[in-house]
């Protein structure tokens, strides 16, 4: 380094020593642009791979850039309602007015659902999943058509069991299924100004649990970005009860919309209900659960009275 060297012992003169002391002086006069100069690769060097980790970061699904928390796992929110620009979605179907998506946006409360009724929910889900599974790590429960994922498949549970169903969920089961969907009706009814009665319920609606087990065929997959209007055509309107809590019973498993600059994350709680209008403006994914497992509903809405689906009944 350049003091170092300035201040480093005189060798003694010889014959050769005015040209050493030429080359000498030559070199302080260039110590400082090589110092520059090394400097300048340190820091080109260094953000190149800066950059370079931000990609590969960015390419394994990580946190891309920055990311706001909407819903934190331990507030307890009255209701919280972020209203954003409709996409043009909504223009490619038979509009319904009055209903279908003027207002777009998204809105998460915890005082839809209480944590009880959150408990006893999924005692539900738990009980349907427990006859079934899937191999990979994403099970589902559709109360409606039946559909349990066993292995790599699904089996219709109805048919299966037949009559012996009731031997498996009670019809206070039922009851309580059926309550929770109507409060979860009413609480998005209200946030986007439109008649709970204009909203129908629609296919699929049904329970999933997630845990980290490796995919084993893309049903497990439900990590991937997606827009739910394109992916099940007929939801207007989405809602997600949680059922279980973020970094009490798993991690990794936050539900991201995603944004350009920022994403927005929901920590799912047991009770929390987090509903949004369906179209791109609401661009979302799962993150991937690390360890524990997750329990969750989707609950989705139609303004299309034709592709309305009924309540589940026992009998
Ligand atoms: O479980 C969640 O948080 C989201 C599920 C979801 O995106 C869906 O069912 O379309
Ligand atoms: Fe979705």
């Amino acid at each position: 380094m350049a003091p170092q060297r300035r201040g480093a012992p005189k060798a003694p003169e010889s014959s050769g020593a005015a040209e050493r002391r030429r080359q000498s002086s030559t070199k302080s006069i260039r110590a400082p642009q090589d110092v520059r100069k090394k400097w300048l690769r340190v820091a080109v060097l260094g953000s190149c791979t800066a950059l370079a980790a931000c990609l590969f970061w960015g390419s394994l699904g990580g946190d891309d850039g920055i990311t706001e928390v909407l819903a934190h796992r331990s507030e307890i929110l009255p209701g919280r309602f972020i209203e954003v620009p409709c996409s043009e979605d909504y223009d490619s179907h038979r509009r319904f007015e009055g209903c279908s998506p003027r207002k777009c946006g998204r809105g998460i409360s915890d005082a839809v659902i209480t944590r009880d009724e959150a408990r006893r929910i999924r005692s539900i889900a738990e009980k349907g999943l427990s006859l079934g599974g899937s191999d990979g790590g994403a099970s589902i429960l559709d109360l409606h058509s039946g559909a349990l994922s066993v292995g790599k498949h699904f089996v219709n549970l109805y048919r299966y069991f037949g009559d012996k169903i009731q031997t498996i969920f009670s019809e206070e089961d039922f009851q309580l299924y059926r309550d929770v969907r109507e409060k979860v009706q009413l609480a998005i009814a209200q946030a986007f100004g439109i008649s709970a009665s204009s909203l129908h319920l629609t296919k699929p609606t049904f329970f999933s649990r997630i845990n980290s087990t490796e995919a084993r065929t893309a049903h497990d997959e439900y990590w991937h970005a997606h827009v739910d209007k394109v992916t099940y055509g007929s939801f207007d309107y989405t809602s997600l009860l949680y059922l279980s809590d973020y970094l009490d019973d798993f991690g990794g498993g936050r539900f991201v919309f995603m944004e350009e600059g920022a994403n927005k994350t929901v920590e799912p709680r047991a009770g929390r209900v987090s509903f949004f209008t369906s179209g791109s403006e609401n661009l979302h994914r799962v993150e991937k659960v690390h360890w524990g497992t997750r329990y969750a509903i989707t609950i989705a809405f139609t303004c299309n009275p034709d592709h309305g689906i009924l309540d589940p009944t026992l009998t």
